[in-house]
């Protein structure tokens, strides 16, 4: 992805708006698109705020989670792209997760009573909180780095008592960055987790296909139709074409109507991906297209009999034929 864009002739770097403050895992995502060095970080307070940044015109692109080994899809991020002025995923990003338990320097483990993390962080280490503080209270934050900054800001004037919780949850190298004490090391459940994030922009050019990308839809049903999301998931299982994500979200006007948020395997290029869209335009209500970009993870989709591009082309070149008589 370049990182500057002409601007009035000029080349200006790309602003890139992301959940700060410095040193949450959202930065590191943003350190493997564009180093601090040739782009603009601008830290936002939430997921939303980040996405808006780009709808406004603030930022070029956002950077932000949308999945978590732990807890599947990030639900601020899914509702914020699936409404709104249209905006497209450009590429995904993953990194890894382990959480230290940090404080201000002088507390210790025993003083603990109240810990403030996002409420992912606090997910992903509940069963290490249960054993080592039982009873221990969380005080929700923002982002995984926004304790930290209220801990090291509390300290440099003296006091943290009337901060509200004692010790966060705080990626590893927030306990340097804030100047914080770490009481416990590796406190995540899954020892392997892993966070997705995507590079948000507005809509225009599509990256190009690389053989191992991902398309991501927002699908509506249409209402009170029996078997309409066996129809739905029908367009992609007789086009070959593999699903690595599908969740449900409210879609808000009323009780029991759900949109579907969907990762597939393919880029919207692939003739199987194209055909799979065409069927859910012709059967869904509604589609919103969020992008087609590279895998991270590079896998290629395993493409069956009958579901290659080669396929596609041969079989509209024989009812061509067919239609035009000259099919044997
Ligand atoms: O980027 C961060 O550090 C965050 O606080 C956000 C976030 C998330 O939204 O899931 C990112 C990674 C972890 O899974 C926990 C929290």
């Amino acid at each position: 992805m370049s990182t500057s864009q002409p601007d009035d002739d000029r080349q200006r770097p790309l602003r890139y708006a992301y959940l700060g403050p410095a040193g949450t895992f959202t930065e590191a995502a943003l350190r493997q698109v564009a180093s601090p060095d040739e782009a603009v970080y601008l830290p936002q307070v939430d997921v939303a705020s980040a996405i808006d940044a780009v709808r406004e015109g603030v930022a070029d692109h956002a950077v932000v989670a949308i999945e978590s080994t732990v807890e599947g899809g990030v639900t601020a991020t899914l509702d914020s792209l699936a409404v709104g002025s249209p905006l497209v995923l450009l590429r995904e990003v993953l990194v890894p997760v382990q959480f230290t338990l940090a404080a201000a320097p002088g507390t210790a483990l025993s003083d603990v009573r109240r810990i403030s993390a996002h409420p992912h962080a606090w997910v992903q280490c509940r069963r290490w909180l249960a054993r080592h503080l039982p009873g221990v209270v969380h005080v929700p934050a923002t982002s995984n780095t926004a304790p930290a900054a209220l801990l090291s800001d509390a300290a440099a004037q003296g006091s943290t008592a009337d901060l509200g919780f004692d010790a966060a949850l705080v990626p590893p190298p927030a306990v340097e960055t804030y100047g914080l004490t770490p009481l416990a090391q590796e406190v995540a459940d899954n020892a392997s987790a892993v966070t997705r994030f995507v590079v948000v922009g507005h809509p225009g050019q599509i990256p190009a296909p690389t053989g191992a990308d991902k398309t991501t839809l927002v699908v509506h049903l249409p209402d009170n139709e029996a078997g309409a999301l066996l129809s739905m998931l029908e367009q992609f299982a007789t086009r070959g074409v593999n699903l690595s994500r599908i969740e449900s979200r409210p879609i808000g006007d009323a009780l029991g109507r759900y949109s579907f948020s969907i990762d597939a395997e393919g880029h919207v290029s692939d003739e199987r991906v194209g055909e799979a869209l065409m069927g859910l335009h012709r059967r869904c209500p509604y589609v919103r297209f969020l992008g087609s970009y590279p895998r991270a993870d590079a896998v290629r989709p395993t493409v069956h009999v009958g579901t290659s591009d080669a396929e596609f082309v041969a079989a509209r070149g024989w009812l061509d034929d067919v239609r035009a008589g000259r099919a044997s």
